[in-house]
């Protein structure tokens, strides 16, 4: 049997964030475990955005620190990045290049061939896209080109923010089905969304963040 530590993924130690002379939140201790869904919730400008980017390492806190595997991820970016999938709020996709193009990059970054780039295509419902360029589609093509990382991702951790924006209510269901079945393989969720989630409540949690003045 693991033992509890084991089981933490992510662990926050003291964290503060202070944007703009505000502190968004502080002396944060939270602990992020295999088989986690966490949704950061809480209102607009609470800080979640900027929570996600420092627990994804690409963002520093005022203080404390956060350890993947128990080890600061400071000591170990290279390791953790291997473990870590972040998708902002934004695509991040290529607008130059075509839907296959930019699944094809994707792939590369992750060390697979380009063979599977067509399974994913029909994995997020753009089989008839392939060689449209990512420029002419929709916001909600686009997310979902991003949101194919979620099928060729094998990170431990997924940190997502706002995955769902402009996507589709078939799309949600696909993703949320995703990231439980990630959760389900021992994985760790954490991510943003303004909408209610449609998972089983006993395998969500949430951190709720308030805004502070
Ligand atoms: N690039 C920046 N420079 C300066 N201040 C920033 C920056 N980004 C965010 N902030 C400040 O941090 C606060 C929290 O922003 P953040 O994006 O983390 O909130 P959020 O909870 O994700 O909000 P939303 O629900 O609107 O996405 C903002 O109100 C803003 O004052």
């Amino acid at each position: 049997m693991q033992s509890l530590s084991a089981q933490i993924y992510l662990e926050t130690k003291q964290l503060t964030c202070i944007k703009q002379d505000r502190i968004l939140f502080e002396d944060l201790n939270v602990q992020f475990r295999r088989g986690d869904i966490i949704q950061v919730a809480g209102p607009n400008g609470a800080g979640k955005t900027s929570l996600l980017r420092i627990l994804a390492g690409l963002a520093q806190p005022y203080e404390g620190t956060i350890e993947f595997d128990q080890n600061n991820i400071n000591e170990q970016l290279e390791l953790y990045r291997q473990n870590l999938l972040y998708l902002g709020h934004l695509p991040g996709v290529k607008s130059e290049l075509t839907a296959q193009e930019n699944l094809e990059f994707q792939l590369s970054l992750h060390g697979y061939g380009n063979s599977d780039a067509e399974a994913l295509l029909a994995d997020v419902g753009l089989l008839a896209f392939e060689q449209s360029l990512a420029g002419q589609l929709s916001a909600g093509q686009n997310r979902r080109i991003a949101l194919a990382q979620l099928w060729q991702s094998n990170a431990k951790v997924w940190i997502l923010d706002e995955p769902f924006t402009a996507i589709d209510a078939k799309g949600v269901e696909a993703i949320e089905q995703k990231i439980l079945e990630h959760a389900n393989n021992g994985g760790c969720v954490i991510l943003t969304t303004h909408q209610e989630l449609n998972l089983p409540s006993n395998r969500v949690s949430r951190l709720e963040l308030d805004y502070r003045f």
